[in-house]
């Protein structure tokens, strides 16, 4: 977990239900460049030869820069500021909405590469509620021969820790809060609302 007073304040900025649009997404760009910052820590380096003006030394370089996936739509907003830190990064995309009877997601889009094995993958989704959502997306890149996944979400709830731990997949969380619980329409608690709604716009469901 990313326990930080600039990640608490940008992500403080987006719990508040005052926050308009503009600034949810603004903090929210800037809580993801922490979030990516901090899980970028365990990413392989290598040194290979430079020439500085002055000398020949030693530079640094990712051994093998991951694959971007935000989960649309919420993902969206993250997706810019985490490219803007690994600039020699593709990018995939998947998009998910949860059924809100059901709680299950409904997949709508899934621009992926076939063959995923070697390839390291950062998916990009602020929320991580019953983690359904999250496991259908880690799936499918399981499916696709990637072993090695890092989650980035803004929040997480225990029940969804839970159920990613159960999964069994390949993967990393890396989040700046775990919050107390879901509610009965599986929103997490206190959380920050509806993630793509706040972002992007749409009838509160809370
Ligand atoms: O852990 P879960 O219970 O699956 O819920 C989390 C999902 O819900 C949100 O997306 P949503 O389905 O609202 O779609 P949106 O991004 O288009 O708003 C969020 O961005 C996650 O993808
Ligand atoms: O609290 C929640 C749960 C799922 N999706 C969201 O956007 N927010
Ligand atoms: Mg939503």
């Amino acid at each position: 977990m990313v326990n930080h007073p600039l990640a608490a304040t940008r992500l403080t900025a987006m719990r508040e239900k005052s926050t308009e649009p503009g600034s949810f997404r603004a903090a929210l760009h800037e809580l993801t460049t922490m979030l990516v910052y901090e899980a970028a820590r365990a990413f392989p380096a290598e040194r290979y030869p430079i020439d500085t003006p002055v000398a020949p030394t030693e530079g640094i370089r990712l051994a093998n820069p991951p694959l971007l996936v935000p989960v649309l739509r919420a993902g969206l907003g993250m997706a810019d500021s985490a490219l803007a830190l690994l600039p020699e990064s593709s990018m995939g995309f998947v998009g998910l909405a949860r059924d809100e009877e059901t709680f299950e997601p409904r997949a709508y889009l899934e621009s992926l590469p076939a063959d995923l094995s070697g390839i390291p993958v950062l998916v990009l989704d602020p929320m991580l509620a019953t983690g359904g959502s999250l496991e259908h997306c880690c799936r499918l890149l399981a499916d696709r021969g990637c072993t090695d996944i890092t989650v980035i979400c803004v929040l997480a709830a225990p029940e969804g820790i839970a159920r990613l731990e159960r999964s069994g997949l390949p993967l990393r969380l890396v989040t700046a809060s775990i919050d107390q619980q879901l509610n009965d329409k599986m929103y997490i608690v206190p959380g920050l609302g509806d993630a793509g709604d706040r972002q992007f716009g749409g009838m509160p469901r809370f």
